[in-house]
């Protein structure tokens, strides 16, 4: 069902999802605040910043005018960073059609309130139905999309509906996407899985092995489903795809900024000289910030989290931490586990 869709903005992710909805036949149009990068990715074809070494579809188009981008689209997916969600929705909002799919594709929460993106959008966005809203989440480097090698991803939503023509729209033979009820799981293990990401290149960093790599990625994910199901999450859904499988890209991949910005710093770089370098977004530093507060506001035991809290605020060496989470008090592996919720989907 080509036509019209939309895509806020242009960084790495951005971009490849516009070139999955154009391999689709969608008539793309991809929104940047940056009047150079508009006109070199409409002249030539290219995003010289973000994955310049592929060509896009001549079905992508590129403005820095969000009327122009989404008046008449039937799909808008935003995919900005978790600190600019807020300012992108409100600038969205006189030209968004309330019949539009909304999708999201952002990892985080926002720094100051802790909320959810679904809920940052539907603050801006108060005419839009908010339980039609989509989160995209799940293992998928945008490097690897837009050569097109095979995917799977989630997209979740309150309405069924929804999330299956976000479905459609994405759908294709090297991007499978599967659907979710589950919107606050999906957002949660999206966001948390890039802390873990950061503790992965922290112990690579320090040369830990392999040994220790699956013990983050275990106990990490112990920790995701603990706080993202007393958020409200399906326990399910953290060994999924927006969990477990997330957790394995970003903690074994080449392409990951967490995994990178964690190696860096265990090498013993200042966190901002690492920020300044990496040139693109690292989500699992303000989202270490946000887990600890969360942590705290459920109740719930994140030690991996706060460690790297102590690592990246406190300036605690990656190594004392390590000795710390190896030194911690006897424990049960199976502490706290949860109940399937259920949903509007299953009744
Ligand atoms: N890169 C990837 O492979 C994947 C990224 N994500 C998530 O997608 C989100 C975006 O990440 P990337 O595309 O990788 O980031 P990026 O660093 O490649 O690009 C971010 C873009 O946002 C723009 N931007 C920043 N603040 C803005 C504002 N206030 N208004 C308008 N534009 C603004 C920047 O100019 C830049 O073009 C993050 O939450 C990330 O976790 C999710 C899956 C895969
Ligand atoms: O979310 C991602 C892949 O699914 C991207 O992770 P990084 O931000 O660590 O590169």
């Amino acid at each position: 069902m080509p036509g019209k869709v939309s895509v806020l903005v242009a960084g790495s992710w951005g971009t490849a999802i516009a070139s999955v909805l154009a391999e689709n036949d969608s008539d793309v149009w991809l929104w940047s605040r940056n009047e150079r990068q508009v006109a070199e990715i409409n002249a030539e074809h290219r995003n010289h910043r973000f994955l310049d070494d592929v060509e896009l579809s001549p079905r992508i188009r590129a403005t820095t005018s969000m009327e122009e981008a989404l008046r008449g689209a039937k799909g808008v997916f935003v995919v900005a960073p978790s600190s600019a969600m807020r300012e992108v929705a409100k600038q969205m909002r006189p030209y968004l059609s309330k019949e539009t799919i909304l999708v999201h594709a952002t990892k985080g929460f926002e720094a100051d309130t802790l909320k959810r993106m679904s809920t940052v959008l539907a603050d801006e966005l108060p005419e839009y139905d908010a339980s039609r809203i989509v989160v995209l989440s799940g293992p998928s480097h945008a490097e690897e999309v837009i050569k097109q090698c095979p995917t799977t991803v989630v997209v979740a939503s309150e309405h069924a509906e929804a999330a299956e023509e976000a479905q459609d729209l994405l759908i294709n033979s090297s991007f499978r996407v599967y659907t979710n009820p589950d919107v606050v799981g999906v957002e949660v293990g999206g966001a948390l899985k890039n802390i873990i990401a950061l503790g992965a290149g922290l112990t690579d960093g320090l040369g830990y092995g392999d040994n220790a790599k699956a013990a983050l990625l275990t106990r990490g994910l112990a920790e995701i489903s603990r706080l993202g199901t007393a958020m409200g999450g399906n326990p399910l859904t953290f060994a999924g795809l927006a969990g477990i499988g997330d957790l394995v890209v970003t903690c074994t991949s080449k392409h990951s900024r967490n995994w990178r910005a964690g190696y860096l710093i265990a090498q013993g770089h200042p966190l901002d000289d690492v920020l300044k370098q990496m040139g693109m977004v690292v989500e699992g530093v303000k989202t270490t910030q946000a887990a600890y507060k969360l942590s705290r506001q459920y109740d719930v035991t994140m030690p991996i989290a706060d460690e790297l809290y102590e690592v990246l605020f406190n300036g605690k060496t990656a190594a004392a931490a390590v000795e710390d989470l190896m030194g911690r008090g006897r424990t049960h592996e199976l502490e706290e586990v949860a109940k399937p919720v259920q949903t509007k989907w299953f009744g």
